[in-house]
């Protein structure tokens, strides 16, 4: 049986070949349900992965600099993004018997207007000493007319202990941040592979941008069914749905091939990789 470590290293052991790239290598990962649903009804986060996978995705967390998530994501489930479900580890010998952590990716929110709240846990782990900072990726502001309460909220979230990403540039025409100009500012900052964990906005517009800046894609597929009033990360998957696992054909047809798969618990992880 292949163990995650063994599986996530032969997918993203070929990230060490690609220094000479101008923006982080870049893993979309989610998880969902045999109907490709991420969520349920209004948003509800489910925790779909059962805990094989989930430890699978933990063990993913330690081999990234950076894990990207949307607002949406932050401030509907208040996500921590550590390593919590991975066994201790045994004390670093060098360190008399200190503990020897597994290594934390950087937490990034996607927050175009600043919405995050300076109560949420990833900022109280971080004020705790149980995580790293986070950082809150913006625009630049288009409107100067709502400045005054944007500064507070930086300041806020500054205080907070976030560190606030302003991009040099404005939000796209579709309000939203333009992914290459995220990417280039994200390598500039030293990061040089990052996990996009979605949700459903997040994963269409990086799914959107195609192999030109995705590189490898895990979904976990639970073996379960959410239903129609559950959220998929392509709406158009609802109404064009023709059978099961349509949402990985579509991955498909869209520049990615067949990697490979494997079972962790009663969960099919499937790993995809640019045709
Ligand atoms: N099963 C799973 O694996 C996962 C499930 N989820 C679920 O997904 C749901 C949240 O998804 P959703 O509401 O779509 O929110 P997202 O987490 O996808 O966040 C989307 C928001 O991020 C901001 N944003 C800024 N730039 C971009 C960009 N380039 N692309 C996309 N978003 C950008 C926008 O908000 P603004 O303009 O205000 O800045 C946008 O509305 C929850 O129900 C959650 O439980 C989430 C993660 C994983
Ligand atoms: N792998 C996975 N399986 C699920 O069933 C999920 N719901 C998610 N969600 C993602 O993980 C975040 C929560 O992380 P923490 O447990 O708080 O560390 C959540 O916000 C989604 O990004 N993932």
């Amino acid at each position: 049986m292949t163990s995650a470590p063994q599986f996530l290293t032969s997918l993203l052991d070929r990230y060490k070949d690609y220094n000479s790239q101008s923006r982080p290598s870049v893993t979309l990962t989610f998880a969902q349900s045999i109907d490709a649903k991420i969520a349920g009804k209004g948003g509800k986060q489910l925790i779909l992965s059962g805990k094989e996978s989930m430890i699978m995705t933990h063990w993913m967390r330690t081999m990234h600099d950076g894990i990207l998530v949307g607002i949406g994501t932050a401030l509907n489930d208040d996500p921590q993004l550590n390593t919590r479900h991975l066994p201790p580890r045994d004390p670093d010998p060098s360190s008399n018997g200190h503990s020897n952590p597994y290594h934390l990716p950087r937490p990034i929110i996607l927050d175009t207007d600043l919405r995050l709240s300076p109560r949420c846990k990833l900022l109280k782990n971080f004020s705790e000493g149980r995580g790293r900072r986070p950082w809150v990726v913006c625009a630049e502001l288009a409107a100067a007319d709502s400045r005054a309460e944007w500064v507070d909220r930086r300041k806020e979230l500054e205080t907070a202990g976030a560190r606030v990403v302003v991009l040099d540039s404005e939000a796209g025409a579709n309000g939203l941040l333009p992914i290459p100009v995220i990417l280039e500012t994200l390598h500039k900052l030293e990061i040089r592979s990052v996990m996009v964990e979605g949700g459903a906005q997040v994963i269409r517009s990086f799914f959107s941008q195609g192999v030109t800046f995705v590189d490898t894609i895990i979904v976990t597929v639970a073996p379960t069914f959410v239903g129609e009033d559950g959220v998929s990360y392509n709406a158009s998957l609802n109404i064009l749905e023709s059978g099961l696992f349509t949402p990985i054909a579509f991955l498909q047809s869209s520049g990615f091939k067949y990697h490979s798969r494997e079972m962790f618990g009663p969960d099919t992880v499937v790993a995809l990789c640019p045709a």
